[in-house]
């Protein structure tokens, strides 16, 4: 039997090109989503690969998506890898000019809806055992701080700690945890947190060399696929034309 990696967030960016590596690997794939004609695409792209199972469901119903692994399908039951990536920024303007909606959006799903999959598979991943694994998509934002960062940086600290955590209980259960924190890449995150602007999203990649969606999924697959006693706990992964900045400093 196939190898299953359950992927969330794969209708776009990271999560879509990761659904693609691990199926050219032959790997079985569930994708989840909330755009169901997307999962649609990609699964008619990947199933003459691989099975491919489709959830359109949203990671902050944890209700929907505990009742969704609880009701695997027997060929899709036995999940060894778990990617979870689903996530957003909003609200790039200073913490002082956003709205609360737009917090309380990060928060339910870059941290609640992160621990809702975690949460609903992890009897399964410990029952795979050596080999399987959990991968978080955290940022660099969960590290460095910077203007316009507030409540998305805080969700990727979480994100960070969280995996830590979940490496000291998983201990001898074979299941390694990693946290991915990605620089600038291009997606469809920044049309995301700009709410549609395409031409801020573009201006933001113009005139550099941000990382691919590609990139992050060959890292994941590499993590994924290390032998057993190799636990990756992190890895921070820049564009080289991207660094760090100087502090600032609020002058008279
Ligand atoms: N691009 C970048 O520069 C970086 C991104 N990241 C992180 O990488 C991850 C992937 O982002 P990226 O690929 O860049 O962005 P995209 O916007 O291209 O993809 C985001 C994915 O998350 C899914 N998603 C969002 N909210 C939900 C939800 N409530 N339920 C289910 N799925 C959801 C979207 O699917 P749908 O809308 O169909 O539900 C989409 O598939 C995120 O966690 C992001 O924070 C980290 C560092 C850098
Ligand atoms: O997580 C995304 C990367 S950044 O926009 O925060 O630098």
């Amino acid at each position: 039997m196939n190898d299953i990696a359950l992927i969330t967030g794969a209708t776009s960016g990271f999560g879509r090109a990761t659904a693609r590596r691990f199926a050219d690997s032959g790997w079985s794939v569930i994708l989840i989503g909330r755009r169901q004609e997307r999962l649609d695409e990609l699964q008619r792209e990947l199933e003459d690969k691989v099975p491919v199972l489709t959830l359109a469901l949203d990671v902050r119903d944890d209700e929907a998506i505990s009742r969704a692994i609880a009701d695997l399908p027997d060929a899709f039951r036995q999940v060894k890898v778990l990617v979870n990536n689903a996530g957003l920024a909003l609200a790039p303007q200073p913490a002082q000019e956003a709205e609360l909606a737009d917090w309380h959006t990060m928060i339910d799903t870059n941290v609640t809806g992160l621990v809702n999959v975690t949460h609903a598979l992890l009897p399964t991943l410990i029952d795979t055992g050596a080999g399987a694994s959990i991968i978080n998509i955290g940022s660099v934002a969960g590290k460095f701080p910077y203007p316009g960062g507030h409540v998305y940086g805080a969700t990727k600290a979480f994100v960070q700690q969280f995996s830590y955590n979940l490496r000291c209980d998983l201990l001898g259960t074979g299941v390694r945890v990693t946290d991915i924190a990605p620089g600038m890449a291009e997606t469809e995150f920044t049309l995301v947190r700009t709410r549609g602007d395409k031409e801020a999203s573009d201006a933001l990649y113009r005139g550099t060399t941000p990382l691919q969606p590609e990139d992050i999924a060959e890292q994941i697959f590499y993590v994924a696929t290390l032998p057993a006693h190799i636990n990756i706990n992190q890895l921070e992964i820049m564009p080289t034309r991207q660094a760090w900045s100087k502090f600032a400093v609020d002058r008279d």
